[in-house]
C-alpha cells in the first residue's frame, strides 16, 4: 500500500512517531523536534492528548499547519478512547463527531477508527474516510491483558470484514507466553490475510515485538521523540537501528 510516497506493508516496518502535546504550542514544538530527526516515516497526531481537540476551527487551523510542515511525510490522526488507553472520556456520539471532524479537515492521510464502537456508527465513517482517500486503520487495544489467541484473531477478522485498510492490535503481556501468543496471532494473520497488520505487545516485556515486525508481520511500529504515547515504546533512533540490523 502506498501513502503519499511511503510504501507500507513490505520490507522494513515503518516508524510512526506520536505527537502528544496538550496545547497547540507544545504540539508545534514537538513537531519541530521530530522533524529534526531522520529515523521515522510517518507522524501520528494523538489528538486525545490535546485540550482543544473539540474546537473545530482550532483543529482545522493546527491540522493545516502540521500538514504544511510535513510536506511528503504521511500524517495519521488518532483519537484514542479512554477505555482503550486514551486521555479523554467521550460518549459514542462525541467519538463519531471527532472522527467526522478529522475526516472533514482533509489533511489526514490515515485515520485510526476503533473497533469497539457500535458498527452502525463506525461503518459509515470508514466509508466516508475511504471515499476521501484516507486510509483507515482499525484498532483494538487492551491495556490490561493479552486475550486468548482465538479472541485476538476474531478481532482481526472483524476488522477484515469491515474492509478497512490496515488492522491493528495492541495488548498487554504479563508473561513470555503472552508475547508468543501475540506473535503467533500476527504471524498467522499475516500469512492468511492480505490485510496489512500492525501488532504489538506493550510495556517493557513487550518491547521485542516492537522490533520484530518484519519477521512476524507487523508493518508499522511506534517510536518516540521525547514523550511516549503508550508503555514500552522505544526511542525512534534506537528503534531504527534495531530495524536496520534485523532487516
Ligand atoms: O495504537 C497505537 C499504538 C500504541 O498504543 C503503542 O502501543 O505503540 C501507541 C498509540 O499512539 C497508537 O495509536
Amino acid at each position: 500500500m502506498k501513502v503519499k510516497n511511503l510504501k507500507i506493508g513490505s520490507g522494513k516496518p515503518k516508524i510512526a512517531v506520536p505527537i502528544t502535546g496538550s496545547t497547540t504550542d507544545e504540539i508545534l514544538k514537538q513537531l519541530n523536534l521530530i522533524l529534526k530527526q531522520n529515523d521515522f516515516d510517518l507522524i501520528e497526531w494523538r489528538i486525545d492528548f490535546w485540550k482543544q481537540f473539540n474546537d473545530v476551527n482550532e483543529f482545522n487551523y493546527v491540522a493545516q499547519m502540521i500538514s504544511e510542515k510535513l510536506e511528503a511525510i504521511p500524517l495519521l490522526i488518532t483519537f484514542r478512547s479512554f477505555n482503550e488507553g486514551g486521555q479523554t472520556k467521550l460518549t459514542e456520539e462525541q467519538y463519531a463527531k471527532v472522527i467526522h471532524n478529522i475526516i472533514n479537515c482533509r489533511v489526514a492521510d490515515l485515520i485510526d477508527i476503533e473497533l469497539m464502537h457500535p458498527k452502525k456508527l463506525i461503518l459509515p465513517l470508514i466509508h466516508l474516510a475511504q471515499n476521501q482517500n484516507i486510509k483507515v486503520i482499525q484498532s483494538y487495544h487492551n491495556f490490561k491483558i493479552t486475550p486468548e489467541k482465538s479472541e485476538m484473531l476474531e478481532k482481526l477478522d472483524q476488522m477484515q470484514l469491515n474492509h478497512v485498510d490496515i488492522a491493528k492490535i495492541a495488548v498487554m503481556p504479563h508473561t513470555s507466553d503472552d508475547i508468543l501468543n501475540l506473535l503467533e496471532v500476527s504471524n498467522s494473520f499475516h500469512h492468511e490475510s492480505n490485510l496489512p497488520l500492525i501488532s504489538m505487545s506493550m510495556g517493557n516485556l513487550g518491547k521485542i515485538t516492537r522490533v520484530s515486525g518484519q519477521l512476524f508481520g507487523s508493518c508499522i511500529t511506534f517510536g518516540t521523540v521525547g514523550n511516549s504515547s503508550a508503555p514500552g515504546q522505544i526511542n525512534c533512533e534506537i528503534l531504527n537501528q534495531f530495524l536496520n540490523t534485523l532487516n
